[in-house]
């Protein structure tokens, strides 16, 4: 185990490599450009999650994190992507970061060219450069998370994505970055109920959010969803959808987990 104080110090440590990333990325923007320019359309990630009368499952491809250390090292993008689009999930999010999760934008092609589900970049992002990459890889969504951005550049960046065509994803995990993500227009809120710097997840972080939430803002609760119990309550609560990882990637059938998921009703929120 490592000591609470290393653990948050992670965060900043994968934030500190993006920057050297995104360094090297300089050279290459006008490419990347062009590349995001001619992508094909983006599917319809927004769509996929909102206004369903079930709570829908974004089922996540990742070989491993800095708080589980191994999970599916081994594993098969797209033959995976594939059990989960046939199993029910309603997207996919793909973890990018190579260091600290083992992935790869070779992932997220991988996963998504074998299924008809929109895709997400799930990645640590600070600057419009990994957004254009994430387009021309054919992303059709990407990640902000509040806790690392300040205003200026969490709206900067939403404003970008949108205008690349792309959904975002814009996570929170209180109340004060809540009103953050309401504030740089987020049509599509993820509340993780995990804490980055101690590591622990717990359900009712999203309980406790949601309904702070205007209305028509798609919710996603994201992190320690373990099973149909969960989903639930979750349903109860009334998210639209959940993003999962480590409980169908341990599952010893993935495809099975994520079709136990895929199934309570959902209220509808005033
Ligand atoms: O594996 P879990 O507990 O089901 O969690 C999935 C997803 O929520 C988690 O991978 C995640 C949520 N936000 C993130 C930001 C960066 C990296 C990873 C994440």
């Amino acid at each position: 185990m490592q000591a609470p104080s290393k653990r948050s110090d992670i965060l900043a440590r994968i934030v500190a490599t993006k920057r050297d990333e995104i360094a090297l990325l300089e050279g290459r923007a006008l490419e990347l450009r062009a590349r995001a320019a001619d992508a094909p359309p983006a599917r319809d990630f927004h769509g996929a999650l909102a206004a369903h009368p079930t709570v829908r499952v974004i089922a996540e491809v990742k070989r491993r994190s800095p708080g589980a250390g191994e999970i599916r090292p081994g594993l098969d993008p797209a033959r995976l992507a594939s059990t989960y689009e046939r199993s029910g999930a309603a997207a996919l999010s793909v973890l990018t970061d190579r260091d600290y999760f083992g992935g790869s934008l070779d992932d997220l092609r991988a996963a998504r060219s074998a299924v008809s589900l929109p895709a997400l970049r799930k990645d640590f992002t600070l600057d419009r450069l990994q957004i254009d990459e994430a387009r021309a890889a054919g992303a059709d969504a990407v990640l902000l998370i509040v806790r690392i951005l300040d205003d200026a550049r969490l709206a900067d960046l939403h404003g970008h994505a949108v205008e690349r065509g792309l959904a975002v994803l814009v996570e929170v995990h209180d109340a004060a970055e809540l009103e953050r993500a309401v504030d740089c227009g987020a049509r599509i809120v993820g509340i993780n109920n995990r804490d980055l710097s101690t590591f622990r997840t717990d359900l009712a972080v999203t309980e406790g959010l949601l309904d702070r939430l205007p209305a028509g803002t798609v919710v996603v609760s994201e992190s320690g969803i373990r099973g149909g119990d969960d989903m639930e309550r979750l349903g109860r609560a009334g998210v639209d959808a959940v993003l999962v990882g480590e409980s169908i990637l341990r599952a010893p059938d993935p495809g099975a987990m994520v079709a136990e998921l895929a199934a309570p009703p959902r209220r509808n929120r005033a």
